[in-house]
């Protein structure tokens, strides 16, 4: 029988949410603290689990079919593979940082200067494409601390919440990309696999749209059922069920939750009451 083979961060940043992700899915998996290879007993799945660093080469090679990586490692690899999926966790960015105390925000800044990455080609082609030229000093962690001994002018590195920057004195300066985690494939991906594979991306795609999405119950006078309707972007149209009082009914939708804030005063105005806003767990369209 066909297996799909998916490669996960051994351990890390994207590890939990990864696996996290698969276990939304239905399928049982384990993390792999021991076994470096886990077949799965309810989907013809394996995962693999390996050093973020060496997954981008394992899909060009189509030693694995899939995997969950960072945006940003594809782009600094530039293997060839091809992104199916943004997943919505591990969102950070790649940016440039200087000393706190420098009042300079011009890219200018770094013209000649020495700058610490642990992206040397992600910085290079930035550079290249706004015309600055640098030395770039390559280590493999703790950038931030590269301007306090010495060793650069600025440095290029992951930025999420800015607390280890913040903690070493220096300040973002410049965005180079965006970056989430994602899942990508192999190029050379065998049919059977594909199959699989498309039988995993349905049953992400219900739970990330879920994610953003809450199951919304009301009361409504049955006077202004259409009045409330209007006010809520739903899918077909809502549920309208009677309620045991005389000329009320309980109108179910579903709403993205960042539109709900937004239109909540509008449905209290129209005469709703009782809103309760529940999670969802899986939704398929
Ligand atoms: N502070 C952060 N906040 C959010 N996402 C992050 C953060 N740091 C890293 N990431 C994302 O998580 C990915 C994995 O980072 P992590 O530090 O766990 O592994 P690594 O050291 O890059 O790789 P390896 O597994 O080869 O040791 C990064 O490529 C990036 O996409
Ligand atoms: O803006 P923040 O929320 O502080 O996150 C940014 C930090 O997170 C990452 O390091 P990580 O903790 O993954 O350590 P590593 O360098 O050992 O990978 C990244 O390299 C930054 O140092
Ligand atoms: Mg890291």
């Amino acid at each position: 029988m066909s297996t799909l083979k998916i490669a996960i961060q051994k351990s890390g940043r994207l590890q939990s949410e990864s696996l996290q992700l698969l276990k939304s899915c239905g399928i049982n998996v384990e993390n792999g603290r021991d076994q470096l290879k886990v077949t799965i007993g309810n989907f013809p799945l394996e995962v693999l689990y390996l050093r973020n660093s060496d997954i981008p080469q394992y899909l060009e090679d189509g030693v694995v079919d899939v995997a969950i990586v960072g945006e940003n490692l594809l782009v600094e690899k530039g293997n060839k593979v091809k992104i199916i999926e943004r997943l919505g966790f591990s969102k950070c960015r790649v940016s440039l940082a200087i000393p706190k105390e420098i009042d300079d925000n011009k890219l200018s800044y770094f013209q000649g200067k020495r700058i610490a990455t642990s992206y040397p080609k992600t910085l290079e082609a930035f550079l290249k494409k706004e015309g600055i030229e640098s030395e770039i000093h390559v280590i493999s962690g703790s950038v931030e601390i590269a301007p306090n001994i010495g060793l650069a002018d600025g440095i290029c590195d992951i930025v999420s919440t800015g607390s280890t920057l913040f903690k070493n004195g220096l300040r973002e300066t410049q965005v180079i990309l965006q970056s989430e985690a994602v899942l990508v494939k192999s190029l050379q991906i065998k049919p059977a696999q594909q199959e699989i594979l498309n039988r995993l991306v349905f049953r992400i795609q219900a739970v990330l749209r879920a994610k953003n999405t809450k199951y919304i119950l009301m009361n409504v006078p049955n006077d202004k059922i259409e009045q409330v309707s209007a006010i809520l972007p739903v899918l077909k149209s809502p549920t309208v069920l009677p309620l045991a009082e005389k000329g009320w009914s309980s109108l179910h939708s579903v709403i993205d939750e960042g539109t709900f804030w937004n239109v909540i005063d509008e449905l209290k105005l129209a005469g709703a009451e009782g809103i309760l806003i529940v999670p969802i767990d899986k939704m398929v369209i």
